[in-house]
């Protein structure tokens, strides 16, 4: 009797601690409570005894019933290739190794083995094969890699065999990462990093994948949500024994300062111009201007190929044309746009209408122009902004594309009206453009006859002159993109580690939240205002996966390919 109910306490401990922990933790819980509670193997065969009377009794994921299943998969790319590798992890893994390639090998040591057919022992292929014992590797649990010829009979062939095995499946998509994440190897933001890294097409782009799958935002985020804990357990601990007078003195003062200090530091984290999401997903640059002033030209020039019409028919661009570049090392999507100007033609009017949208969307805006401008135009009367307002209106008004899109500038601000944007993808009202995101380019000046030296004297900074035709000035302008590319984008490998995915924003967003209603709660209820604290740090906690659920999780490893 005294046995019965000692095992329902050790059992009903279990079950708490399983509930307070996400369901994929808890595979990895239970089997420890197994291993390490002699009672619960009296009263359960084995492991997966516990874990099905779990299952039935209290439900877990669905993913957790698969626990003990070995899953393979070709991890290298389809096709025909020199070298192919199949990964394997399970706890069968070795069941593998001993039927298909003679027994174990030294962990982590390459090893040239004949591959049988475990049924009918036929020689598959010579191989190099690896073992990695779990706990250490990269899913925690056993692994084995096969290093096959590449070719599409002999990957076939091994799969076919490794199927034949009991307990063996192919692996979904992500499946081995997701293993590495509910073994505690890697967390959500380290994952993310990783499917970065595999996705990365530019130089800058693998540096803060790389950066971020090291763990230098698990250990920012992390580091927050330790700090706020510990608040919440001052502000608990003061909650349930200020009364008795043992608690240390101004422990609440010292909460508010601390609550106040991460609330800063989340916000300049989330205050950075999207630069890691921007490196991340690709800058959009536009390239804006009147007809036939070059904007094609200039596309073409920058992407080193005739991706647009090129002609002397001003409104020869009708659409936007999209080219895909890197520039420097960073991701850039180049549109080239249809000129803007008055137009009774409906195709030419679409086509303006979708210049202008583009423009609102993109990161950095290039504006085209004829350098006759310059002749027409008293520029030390005018800053840089008020320039570029006067200018884009002007244009905007022709192409009556004015009432949804308007310039302001911090110094004509009686101009109360829209706004083309990055940062506001629909139009918004009392704010102004970031002129540092503006780069004018007066193009044709083999054209200018004039003293040169005297016209090109202006915003230094955010003009270039430049001969699509001649090359003349091209390099210079090229500079200049790649530092505002730059400036736009940050330094991935240096500095604090960016933001990088919506999710993490968002998430974010919603801590900062719970922050400040922490602060107006303080004022009136401690209660209330710890559980804001709570929320804050659950918020943090479902960045890097402390807390998830399991919609989460899915999205994060559907962009997973399989074989990772
Ligand atoms: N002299 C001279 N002509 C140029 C230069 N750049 C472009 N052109 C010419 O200007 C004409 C218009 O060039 P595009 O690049 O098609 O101009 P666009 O701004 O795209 O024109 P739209 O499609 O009408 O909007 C073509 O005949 C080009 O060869 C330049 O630097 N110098």
């Amino acid at each position: 009797m005294i046995r019965c109910a000692h095992a329902g306490v050790v059992y009903f401990r279990v079950v708490y601690e399983l509930n307070k922990l996400s369901n994929y933790k808890s595979v990895q819980r239970l089997t420890h409570f197994y291993t390490t509670i002699p009672f619960l193997q009296t009263l359960f065969k084995n492991k997966k005894h516990l874990l099905n009377y779990h299952i039935r009794h209290f439900g877990l994921g669905t993913n957790v019933k698969n626990a003990y299943d070995t899953i393979y998969a070709l991890s290298s790319g389809s096709g025909k290739c020199a070298v192919a590798v199949i990964r394997i992890s399970g706890a069968q893994t070795r069941l593998a190794m001993e039927k298909m390639c003679g027994g174990l090998t030294k962990p982590r040591i390459a090893n040239l083995r004949k591959l049988q057919d475990p049924n009918t022992k036929e020689d598959i292929d010579k191989a190099l094969v690896i073992w990695f014992p779990g706990p250490h590797s990269f899913t925690g649990e056993d692994i084995a890699e096969f290093h096959v010829h590449g070719g599409p009979a002999v990957i076939s062939s091994v799969l076919s065999a490794l199927g034949t095995l009991s307990g063996f499946r192919p692996a979904k998509p992500g499946e081995f990462t997701k293993q590495a994440f509910l073994n505690g190897k890697l967390d959500l933001t380290e994952i993310e990093g990783l499917g970065d890294l595999i996705h990365a097409e530019t130089e800058a782009q693998r540096k803060q994948a790389l950066r971020q799958m090291d763990g230098v935002l698990n250990i920012l985020y992390s580091s927050w949500r330790n700090r706020l804990t510990k608040c919440l357990a001052n502000t608990t601990a003061f909650i349930d024994f200020s009364e008795e007078e043992n608690i240390e003195d101004n422990i609440l003062e010292h909460v508010f300062s601390e609550v106040c200090n991460i609330k800063d530091e989340v916000s300049a984290h989330l205050n950075d111009s999207r630069r890691g999401e921007r490196l991340r997903d690709g800058l959009h640059v536009v390239i804006l201007g009147e007809p036939n002033v070059g904007k094609s030209s200039l596309l073409n020039a920058i992407s080193q190929r005739p991706a647009a019409i090129v002609s002397p028919i001003a409104g020869t661009t009708r659409d936007v044309v999209e080219t895909a570049l890197n520039i420097a090392g960073y991701p850039v999507l180049l549109s080239d746009t249809a000129g803007l100007r008055a137009t009774v033609d409906v195709v030419e009017k679409e086509g303006i209408h979708r210049a202008v949208n583009r423009a609102k969307i993109a990161d950095l805006k290039i504006i085209v122009l004829h350098p006759d401008i310059i002749k027409q135009t008293h520029f030390s009367d005018l800053t840089f902004a008020d320039f570029v307002t006067s200018y884009m209106n002007h244009l905007l008004q022709d192409s009556g594309t004015m009432n949804s899109t308007q310039y302001s500038s911090p110094s004509n601000s009686h101009i109360n009206e829209h706004y083309f944007s990055a940062e506001h993808n629909s139009p918004s009202t009392n704010q102004h453009i970031d002129m540092t995101n503006i780069l004018l380019v007066f193009n044709k000046i083999d054209l200018v006859n004039e003293n040169r030296s005297e016209l090109f004297q202006h915003f230094k900074d955010n003009m270039c002159f430049l001969s699509c035709t001649t090359g003349e000035g091209f390099d210079s302008f090229m500079k200049v993109l790649v530092m505002k590319i730059q400036n736009l984008c940050g330094d991935p490998s240096v500095g604090s580690p960016s933001l990088t995915q919506v999710r993490h924003r968002h998430h974010l967003n919603k801590c900062v939240l719970h922050l400040t209603q922490f602060n107006t709660y303080s004022q009136e209820d401690i209660v209330l205002a710890s559980e804001q604290l709570r929320l804050a740090a659950n918020e943090l906690g479902q960045v890097t996966g402390q807390i998830s659920t399991e919609d989460v999780l899915n999205v994060i490893f559907r962009d997973f390919c399989i074989g990772k």
